[in-house]
């Protein structure tokens, strides 16, 4: 399976490039020009853009939709769930990072909402955000995971998708794509990854931009080997710089590196 996988990544990498497509981001301002420099350095265009009264007629110029309630405002509230039924009607793809839904009553609801009217067609989140969003235990402090368990999330996870028909992403240590017939573990990434703020909401982003490409599964796939692989090759002493250079290995990295450096199975 990993060979046609591999070979399906390498065309998205460069379809990516080849099409550049109009990606419309609605994000949380902690992270939101991270994500806009991670869709550009990978060859896509970001267009951040959360007025309620705009968004609508952004999400229909663009090739893909990335939603993300880490800092949920009436007007993104508003705008993610305008913009998400906007895209299932134009057949754009979705995609939602869950970031705190285990922190309060306002993200389950808005999460449920989503769910509920326009499925994303890639659902991401860590440990703690997936297991909470299935109804499942789990250990969390706000937006971070206490304890994973990545066997038992994997099931998890891909029990969920099978009810959404869709793909889960989870982020952690080893990352899990699933779609419930299917599942895929990455080991790429670094530690220090989880001590940047921003890195899962980057890692959205991408899977966001490559959704315009591929298939929910390779986006998702894509995306978070991608941002693992820059880590590991981002090796820098101080986050500052790592941060900087993370940047700069995603807009570098080239497709003899990601094929040789990629981990999963
Ligand atoms: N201990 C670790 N070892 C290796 N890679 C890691 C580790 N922790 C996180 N990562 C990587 O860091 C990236 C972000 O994952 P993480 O689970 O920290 O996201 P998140 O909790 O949504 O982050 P944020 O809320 O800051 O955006 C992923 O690419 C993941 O593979
Ligand atoms: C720190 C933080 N708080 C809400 S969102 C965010 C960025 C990482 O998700």
């Amino acid at each position: 399976m990993t060979s046609t996988l591999r070979k399906t990544l390498l065309k998205a990498r460069n379809d990516l490039r080849t099409a550049a497509p109009l990606i419309h981001c609605i994000t949380n301002p902690i992270a939101i020009n991270d994500c806009a420099n991670a869709v550009l350095a990978v060859g896509a265009k970001p267009i951040m853009a959360e007025h309620p009264d705009e968004v609508e007629a952004i999400t229909r110029l663009s090739s893909a939709l990335g939603v993300n309630i880490g800092n949920i405002t009436d007007a993104r509230r508003i705008s993610i769930l305008k913009s998400a039924a906007t895209a299932k009607d134009c057949g754009i793809p979705v995609s939602f990072d869950a970031v705190g839904v285990t922190c309060s009553a306002l993200r389950r609801t808005l999460t449920h909402d989503l769910l509920s009217t326009a499925c994303p067609d890639i659902l991401k989140g860590n440990d703690a955000e997936i297991r909470a969003i299935a109804g499942a235990h789990f250990e969390s402090r706000g937006i971070d995971v206490l304890r994973a368990d990545t066997a038992k999330t994997a099931e998890i996870a891909a029990g969920l998708a099978r009810t959404l028909h869709n793909v889960v992403l989870v982020t952690g240590k080893t990352d899990i794509v699933t779609d419930g017939s299917r599942t895929v573990f990455c080991e790429n990434g670094v530690p220090r990854l989880a001590l940047v703020t921003g890195t899962g909401c980057m890692v959205h982003a991408l899977s966001a931009a490559y959704s315009a490409v591929c298939e929910p599964f390779a986006a998702a796939l894509l995306a978070v080997s991608t941002l693992g692989i820059c880590g590991e090759l981002a090796d820098t002493a101080g986050l500052g710089t790592f941060h900087i250079h993370l940047l700069d290995q995603l807009s570098t990295l080239s497709d003899g590196d990601y094929d040789r450096l990629l981990r999963i199975h």
